[in-house]
């Protein structure tokens, strides 16, 4: 199997080696595509590579039926449809720490440049200006830098900005007054920022809840000649508000490498000589761009030869101590929900998963979707996957109840699941024996001892002398050979149940006979 790899933005030639170096993958580097050329083209391949340019929208995403990982360059993702890449089980991962001191280091660039204005000081010079008087500026030394978002980025620039003798105020959801303490800013809510802030920058994701953070609002509570900075993303700031408040002189300046739409040229903010501005610079430097690279690189290689993606954005992370202790249950955890689609015979309404015993001290949510995987993949095909399972269950209307239990019934570890429909429960549990692998070890009431591989049969039946020989002769005159056989009841005469594993799929007309066998209630032929 080949994989083919698209990169739809300029990326770094030293970043991808991993991609070129690595077998079966075939890189194709195509910087010029329109939207429609993508979306014509996208269906050919396994992996996109973007930067922020691509806009990988949900038309894209629905041409692209063999793609499974979307890699990001860096760290927004707002360009990416997330929704829809989950809906389609394409995975999207990004590359969250390489760019964070370039995009540091251009916001003070940003900052320096806007109060001691540079960039107008150099273009009037361009022009044959020796102007000095326009150019006066002020100082950083004791003014205050409010920092809105201190993560990998806002602390970065906070600790540099301190460099500068400046004083920082920081708001972010996740700052303590603790933790601002340690980093030597004050702490502060946004209010308190945008109120005794000298100098303002944004770093914050964009979403929902940050569009427009800054707007008419927050400009009118600013001190007098405040100056803004935006090296995040275009529409954190209103900028019609923005426009406004340099027109009306309450704020001094404004340094932004992103706007709302980009590319941005014949801005109206880049009209006026207050504002400086970069086309989106922040994370382009050669250290920056081989390091993105180098790290999504590694995560498709990763992910496309079978492995798992170091920093997914549609998934959540698990760390890599975490996951070495659960991959030893994904494929027990996967067989088990396929094995009670062939005991559910209605619609499931709502799946249950219990942790018992070691399983109890670990990180469960990749065993649940694994196991919701394992429940939709037999009737909803290959494009199952972990990305899209819970998902695809919830719009399937399925409850899914994930639980931590101390009944592990004497076994060091134990997976039960149970699924209801309108008109049953049924149940199976399975358990890693230590050296010995993987054994359902419990099918509703009735305890058993089988590896879930294969091609299993499980019986009902009546507890009768003969059950079992007509079910083996019946097996034999169409030249079915059982491997294993295993009987339990619940009481003498009453129910009793056979798990039989054969060598070979069991045809459908060999079933229906089973199923018509004197004293027999009810067969299950299982391929797992
Ligand atoms: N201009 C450029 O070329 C670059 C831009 N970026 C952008 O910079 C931004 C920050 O990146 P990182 O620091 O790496 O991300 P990060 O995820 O480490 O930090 C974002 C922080 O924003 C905080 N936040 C979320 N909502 C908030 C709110 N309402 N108010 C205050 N804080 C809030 C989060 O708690 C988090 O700590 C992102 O938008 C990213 O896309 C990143 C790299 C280069
Ligand atoms: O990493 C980010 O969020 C950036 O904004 C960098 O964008 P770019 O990869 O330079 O198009």
């Amino acid at each position: 199997m080949v994989y083919k790899v698209l990169i739809s933005d300029p990326l770094s030639e030293d970043g991808i080696q991993p991609l070129r170096e690595a077998e079966n993958i075939e890189v194709t580097m195509k910087t010029d595509f329109t939207p429609e050329e993508l979306a014509l083209h996208i269906g050919e391949y396994d992996a996109l590579l973007v930067r922020s340019q691509t806009k990988v929208t949900r038309e894209i995403i629905e041409q692209a039926k063999r793609l499974k990982i979307i890699g990001r360059a860096g760290v927004g993702v707002d360009n990416i449809d997330l929704d829809a890449a989950t809906e389609h089980g394409v995975i999207v991962v990004n590359a969250p720490d390489g760019n964070t001191n370039s995009a540091a280091e251009h916001t003070i660039a940003m900052l320096m440049s806007l109060a001691r204005k540079i960039p107008q000081a150099f273009y009037a010079l361009k022009h044959q200006k020796w102007d000095r008087k326009s150019h006066v500026g002020v100082e950083l030394k004791n003014k205050t830098l409010g920092v809105i978002g201190m993560g990998r980025i806002g602390v970065e620039v906070a600790a540099r900005a301190k460099g500068q003798r400046m004083n920082v105020i920081a708001y972010d959801p996740f700052l303590t007054e603790e933790k601002a303490d340690k980093l030597g800013v004050d702490y502060g809510s946004v209010e308190d920022v945008v109120q005794k802030a000298d100098f303002i920058t944004v770093h914050t994701p964009l979403l929902k809840e940050t569009r427009h953070l800054i707007n008419k609002d927050a400009f009118e509570k600013m001190k007098d000649g405040v100056q803004i900075i935006n090296c995040a993303r275009g529409g954190i700031i209103d900028e019609d508000a923005l426009y406004e408040a340099i027109v009306n002189k309450k704020v001094a300046g404004a340094a932004l490498d992103v706007f709302e739409e980009e590319p941005a040229v014949n801005h109206k903010l880049l009209e006026l000589p207050e504002v400086i501005a970069t086309p989106h610079l922040g994370a382009s430097t050669i250290e920056a761009q081989e390091n993105v690279a180098i790290d999504v690189s590694h995560d498709v290689v990763h992910f496309l030869t079978g492995g798992l993606a170091t920093n997914p954005v549609n998934l959540p992370s698990v760390p890599s101590e975490v996951m070495k202790k659960i991959e030893p249950y994904f494929r027990l955890s996967e067989k088990l929900g396929t094995f009670l689609t062939y005991l559910a015979e209605e619609a499931i309404e709502e799946i249950s998963i219990y942790y018992a015993g070691d399983l109890t001290d670990v990180q469960v949510a990749p065993l649940t979707r694994n196991t919701i995987k394992g429940l939709l993949k037999r009737h909803l095909g290959e494009h199952v996957n972990d990305v899209n399972a819970s998902f695809l269950a919830e719009k399937k209307g399925i409850t899914i109840n994930e639980q931590k239990t101390s009944t592990s019934k004497g076994f060091t570890n134990l997976l039960t699941v149970q699924v209801k429909t309108s008109k049953t429960t049924r149940t199976v549990a399975g358990t890693l024996l230590n050296g010995l692998g993987a054994r359902i070890v419990k099918v509703d009431n009735y305890s058993v001892d089988v590896i879930p591989e294969g091609h299993l049969l499980f019986i009902r039946h009546k507890d009768q002398p003969g059950a079992i020989g007509r079910v083996g002769s019946l097996l034999a005159e169409h030249d079915v050979n059982i491997a294993t056989m295993q009987v339990g009841r619940s009481d003498v005469g009453g129910d009793a149940i056979m798990m039989l594993t054969i060598d070979k799929h069991l045809e459908k007309e060999v079933l229906e006979q089973l199923i018509n066998v004197t004293d027999i209630y009810a067969v299950n032929a299982i391929d797992l």
